[in-house]
């Protein structure tokens, strides 16, 4: 384990530095013996101003844990703080206010409004919630994302690269503390998807965003600055300053050793001198790997 992250609980940081955290937090689907425990007392904090991955096997809990931390979700029990809000126990009113004002979203699906096109669709939440956008900023957000000769096309005259930075555009348009990312890059060809984790990776060193993204790709998650792995309902490791092989390897466990989660004692494990015959790894990973969607580290 990295220094800084031994010196935490895992998913843990300082307060002062915290975007969004969790306490105990606790999701669970139905009643009696179809209850799924998808949160089982999640603790995790979310720094400000870097780019965390959360990672897991189908059904570990990603998107609940976002749904939770993003006020999309009501939580069993536990609590969950926006900044200093604390946001379990609000009402839907006030959290619609607060995602529009405070959350931008992006989802593999794009989600772009098709009658508008992309200026109208990078503005539309500002414009609902009656607020005038930061012009300055906004040219520097269309600027940063290589948008200022499509401002007029609808997204059926954008590929889907392009849909997506508009996407991305939208989500950075209300300069909001947090962007969760769900998938941003799961409908995209490599080097569009390549081109979007650069935006959101320059959105957090150029811009001082903060970005949470779900993903099931080691490639992807290798742009972030740190990746929280969840296994059953719980953050079970952390990988800071990941590369797309070492989290490949570490998602690899998840396989072989189904159901049961040990502690990593080395994030950026090294190769395996005796590697076990083991499973393949999920086609989709390994595509990733092989399209290089993995960025360079020095
Ligand atoms: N609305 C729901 N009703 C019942 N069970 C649900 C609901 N949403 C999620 N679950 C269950 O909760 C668990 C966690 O689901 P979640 O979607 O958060 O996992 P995930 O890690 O995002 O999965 P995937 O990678 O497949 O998207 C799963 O067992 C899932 O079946």
């Amino acid at each position: 384990m990295s220094t800084a992250a031994a010196e935490h609980a895992l998913g843990r940081t300082d307060a002062e530095e915290t975007a969004a955290r969790a306490r105990g937090l606790t999701k669970a689907y139905g009643s009696g013996e179809t209850t799924v425990l998808a949160l089982d007392s999640v603790d995790v904090d979310i720094a400000r101003g870097r780019f965390t991955a959360v990672m897991g096997p189908s059904g570990s809990g990603k998107s609940t844990l976002m749904h939770c931390l993003a006020g999309l979700d009501t939580v069993s029990a536990g609590q969950v703080w926006l900044g200093d809000t604390e946001i379990t126990g609000l009402k839907e009113r006030e959290l619609t206010q607060l995602r529009r004002d405070r959350i931008g979203f992006m989802f593999q699906s794009f989600n772009l409004i098709p009658t508008l096109n992309a200026v109208e669709n990078i503005t539309l939440p500002m414009d609902i919630a009656g607020k005038k956008p930061d012009e300055k900023w906004l040219n520097q957000v269309i600027d940063q994302l290589g948008l200022r000769d499509r401002l007029k096309h609808r997204p059926a005259q954008l590929s889907g690269g392009q849909q997506q930075r508009v996407a991305c555009a939208r989500a950075l348009a209300s300069r909001p503390e947090l962007i969760f990312a769900d998938e941003p890059t799961g409908n995209l060809d490599s080097r569009a998807g390549l081109e979007v984790l650069g935006f959101l990776r320059d959105a957090v060193d150029a811009l001082g965003q903060t970005v949470v993204m779900v993903t099931h790709d080691p490639g992807a998650a290798a742009h972030a600055d740190l990746v929280l792995f969840l296994g059953d309902g719980r953050i079970v490791d952390q990988m800071a300053r990941p590369t797309a092989e070492a989290v490949l390897e570490r998602m690899k466990r998840f396989d072989s050793i189904r159901g049961t989660f040990e502690e990593d004692p080395d994030p950026n494990p090294g190769p395996n001198p005796n590697p076990g015959p083991g499973p393949d790894p999920d086609p989709d990973q390994k595509n990733a790997l092989d399209q290089g969607i993995a960025p360079d580290r020095d």
